[in-house]
């Protein structure tokens, strides 16, 4: 995405509580000697009313920190808030109509069905849990992003911009407290891309929703008020107000550690493999990693 079309956050107002929170949030899979620990013991609190990202390299943790946030995974130690409502030790009951009825959701594939209108996709989660929606809040939905014109429109007949779009207002209409997006522009071009961030921005500060949204974009989060870093399954640093150019940056010091872990283990096994005593050289280098 190119980052000379994206404009600043401007600086946010106080954040009005928390719309999400997790304490020694911990999440394993497998078991034994295949457990693979992507969260370890993560504190988190989003900010309500506000547009958070999350990043960090692949496999550090993003997915599985947004689907233990939303109640779609369960959590191996540790407890999670949505506002007040403890979601850890819900029924699996309870955590689909907490979903249904708080939760927004928007995904890189934008999960319409395609046999239903722009409108009825829109409706489709509020008319399964039998809910209307507040006729004065779609109406502003639909008219902030676009999609007045297009209601009638299969998903077929829109472009992937548009569909975007459409899943957008699915996630806004229910007014959910909190809204996941999972690189919600991944399937997008950066023209597309860029307008489907400016709508969840305008969604942020002119209908006062709350955004999370994982994405590997530095333009991409950009557009948010405040990115949280993961590595390793761990929260490693934070960047309010961020620019594409300082995430970049912040990114490519990921890059330079995994190098030079990568590095170092090259170069135990390399010692292994030639029968030598590996701990003391390898012991160095470790040294040297963690200095740096
Ligand atoms: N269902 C699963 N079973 C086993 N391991 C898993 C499962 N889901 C995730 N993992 C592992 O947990 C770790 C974190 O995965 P996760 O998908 O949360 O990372 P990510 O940062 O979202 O990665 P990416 O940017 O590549 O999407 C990885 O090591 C991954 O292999």
């Amino acid at each position: 995405m190119s980052s000379p079309a994206v404009r600043p956050a401007p600086v946010p107002p106080p954040a009005d509580g928390t719309a999400a929170r997790a304490r020694g949030l911990t999440k394993a899979y497998g078991q034994g000697e295949t457990t693979v620990l992507a969260l370890d013991a993560v504190d988190v609190d989003i900010a309500r009313g506000r547009f958070t990202a999350v990043m960090g390299p692949s496999g550090s943790g993003k997915s599985t920190l947004m689907h233990c946030l939303a109640g779609l995974d369960s959590v191996s130690a540790g407890r999670v808030w949505l506002g007040d409502t403890e979601i850890t030790g819900l029924r699996e009951r309870e955590l689909t109509r907490l979903r249904r009825d708080r939760i927004g959701f928007m995904f890189q594939s934008f999960n319409l069905i395609p046999t239903l209108n722009a409108l009825e996709n829109i409706t489709l989660p509020m008319d399964i849990a039998g809910r209307k929606p507040d006729p004065a809040w779609l109406e502003q939905v639909i008219d902030t992003l676009g999609l007045r014109d297009r209601l009638t429109h299969r998903p077929a007949q829109l472009s992937g911009g548009q569909q975007q779009r459409v899943a957008c207002a699915r996630a806004l209409a229910s007014r959910p407290e909190l809204i996941f997006a999972d690189e919600p522009t991944g399937n997008l071009d950066s023209r597309a891309g860029l307008e489907v961030l400016g709508f969840l921005r305008e969604a942020v500060d002119d209908l006062g929703q709350t955004v999370v949204m994982v994405t590997h974009d530095p333009g991409a989060a950009a557009h948010s008020d405040l990115v949280l870093f993961l590595a390793d399954g761990r929260i490693v640093d934070e960047m309010p107000r961020p620019t594409a150019e300082a995430v970049l940056e912040r990114m490519k010091r990921f890059d330079v550690v995994r190098g030079q872990v990568d590095d170092v283990r090259g170069r135990v096994d390399d010692l292994r493999s030639r029968g030598d005593d590996a701990r003391g050289p390898a012991d160095g280098v470790r040294g040297q990693v963690a200095e740096d």
